[in-house]
């Protein structure tokens, strides 16, 4: 299931359509977030399904089982690859989440449960949430309730990845996002890593926004990030 997803963090369809189209982005697989998704709503799947694109619909939902249930049995009827909600719901919101996708049309879908938000650094885990723990020890942790509640997989930083495949085993996804190339920018991510360096941890799925949305050449940038990771062509 090795892919490199394209986050799509643009105010709505027209932009996200108009750089698409730009910049030659024929078929990659896209993630849609909640600034797209909150505009345009489940048609917006609709429209990159229809041009071929894979899509992830990054969500995280997070509140009591019943709600994300009842939330996840819409989301289902969408049939995307990857929805995601956070591990910190615990296993039993998870186990409902799951459920409403093998019940309804989501059987395929992927179950991705969130860990530590790759924004976070360890100071201001510490500082601001006080946290006693690390953060690797915290996502190894919660990559254990996302497992107990039939996860498919978690998102996490790439430096957390080895320790959760040691534990959960080589089936258990890991998708990383703070990915980052040369020139480095490093936005509001705290928790980055290169292509190289996700692929020697043995990251699944790679999440890349701004190193290819805001680069003098996005295809390019896009390119590199894949023959760093995989070594192989582009899809
Ligand atoms: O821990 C997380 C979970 C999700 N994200 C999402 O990934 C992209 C990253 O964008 P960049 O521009 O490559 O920094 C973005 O859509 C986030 O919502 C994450 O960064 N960290």
């Amino acid at each position: 299931m090795k892919s490199v997803y394209l986050a799509l963090d643009f105010p709505d369809w027209e932009s996200s359509n108009a750089f698409l189209k730009e910049h030659a982005f024929s078929n990659i697989p896209v993630k849609v977030g909640m600034e797209l998704f909150y505009r345009e709503g489940p048609a917006i799947i609709e429209r990159l399904k229809a041009k071929g694109h894979p899509v992830f619909l990054d969500l995280k939902l997070h509140d009591i089982p019943r709600t994300v249930g009842r939330a996840m049995k819409n989301i289902a009827s969408l049939d995307v690859d990857i929805v995601t909600v956070h591990a910190q719901g615990g296993s039993e919101m998870i186990a409902e989440a799951k459920e409403a996708l093998l019940a309804g049309q989501g059987s395929e879908t992927k179950l991705i449960a969130i860990t530590i938000l790759t924004s976070f650094s360890e100071a201001t885990f510490h500082d601001q949430l006080r946290y006693q723990t690390s953060i690797k020890d915290m996502s190894s942790q919660l990559a254990h309730v996302a497992h107990q509640g039939g996860a498919d997989g978690i998102v996490c930083a790439v430096h957390e990845v080895s320790e959760i495949k040691k534990n959960r085993g080589q089936h258990f996804l890991a998708v990383t996002p703070g990915i980052r190339i040369q020139p480095l920018q490093i936005d509001d991510q705290k928790r980055i890593a290169t292509p190289s360096y996700a692929k020697e941890a043995g990251a699944d799925i790679l999440v890349v926004g701004r190193a290819v949305t805001k680069a003098a050449e996005p295809y390019k940038a896009y390119e590199q990030i894949w023959k760093e990771w995989d070594e192989c062509n582009i899809i």
